[in-house]
Order: structure tokens, then sequence, then C-alpha cells
């Protein structure tokens, strides 16, 4: 096994288990955020630990190409764990449609992850830049599109509308 790979599998310990995180969350007093959970039961097993915020993340899918689509779990976590739970989505936000599509459907926030990794490798530092400008611009514009002046107003209607109104965006 050559040296990255012993890093990897040191870094990436499979034993980790809920009570690692029940003793995690007992620990540390700072904010404890939960990336990957792709299951109801997971989601609300993980919340009641008593964690800062959960991210609905399938990492895109690289590594398990079946795994969930984050954005289809979306509602049924956002309706089992209610209102209070902070839910990040994460895994195929590629334009500001879709940051708008899952705060509609209940995200809290959305993450980011190969979009400016692209922005990244066309420009560098000025690329990652211009990808969030260009996210930014794309949301302002299909919220306009919408008829939505605040994203606290945005509700899970507003998704088949955003079909319609936005073409790129895939169904
Ligand atoms: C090059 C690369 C490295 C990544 N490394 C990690 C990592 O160390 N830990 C992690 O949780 N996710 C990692 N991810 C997954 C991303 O954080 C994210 O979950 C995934 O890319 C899906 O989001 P996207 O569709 O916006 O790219 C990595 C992704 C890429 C492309």
């Amino acid at each position: 096994m050559g040296p990255s790979a012993s890093l990897l599998d040191a870094l990436f310990d499979p034993t980790v288990d809920f009570d690692d995180l029940a003793w995690i969350r007992d620990q540390w007093p700072g904010k404890v955020v939960v990336k990957g959970i792709q299951t109801v039961d997971d989601a609300r097993r993980v919340w009641d630990l008593g964690v800062d915020g959960i991210v609905l993340s399938n990492h895109g899918g690289r590594q398990l190409d079946r795994a969930p689509v984050p954005f289809h779990l979306l509602p049924t976590v956002r309706r089992a764990l209610g209102p209070e739970a902070t839910i990040l989505l994460d895994t195929g936000i590629m334009s500001g449609a879709d940051v708008v599509a899952a705060l509609a459907m209940g995200a809290d926030f959305t993450l980011v992850g190969r979009a400016y990794l692209y922005g990244l490798m066309a420009g560098g530092r000025e690329g990652v830049d211009r990808t969030i400008e260009i996210l930014r611009t794309e949301i302002v514009r299909t919220m306009k599109l919408l008829g939505v002046a605040s994203v606290a107003d945005l509700n899970p209607g507003h998704v088949t509308r955003l079909r319609a109104l936005a073409p790129w965006s895939p169904a």
C-alpha cells in the first residue's frame, strides 16, 4: 500500500459510531456538524445527540454512485426533525437555482464542492471569486423570476415553478 493510501486508511476509521459522536459532543463545547447523512433514521439519531447541524450528503456520489440523492431526502428529513433543526444540503449544487430549490425544500444552507473547484482550476483565486459571484447572481435572478423577495418566503411550491422557469435546472 502506498503512503497516500495508508494515510487515507488512517484518516477514515470505519469503527467510528454513534457512541463516539456522543463522546465528541460531550467533550467539545463548540459547534458540531455531521456530514454524510443519507437516511431519515440517521438524521434523527444524530440530531438527538445534540449536534448543531446535519449535512445531507452523498459526497457527490463519487465513491458510491447509487447512494441516495440528498435533495430527494430533504423534505422527509425536514418533516421528521421539525423547523428547529439545522439542515445543510450538500451534493449537486451547480447553480443558483439549485441553491434556491434546496432552500425552498427546507434546507437552511447549502454547501458547494465541485463548482468552486471548477472555478479554481479555470482561474485560481479569481476563478473561485467568480464562481461565488455567478452563484449569487443566479440566486437573485431566480428569486426575482419567482417573485420572492426573501429567502424566508421560499417554500416547496416554488420548486415546481422553478422547473418551469429555469430550463437549465434538471427536473
Ligand atoms: C477533490 C475532492 C475532495 C473531497 N474531499 C472531501 C473530504 O475530505 N471530506 C468530505 O467530507 N468530503 C470531501 N469531498 C466531497 C465534497 O465535500 C462534497 O460532498 C461533494 O463534492 C459533493 O458536493 P458537490 O456536488 O457540490 O461537489 C471532496 C470532493 C472532492 C471533489
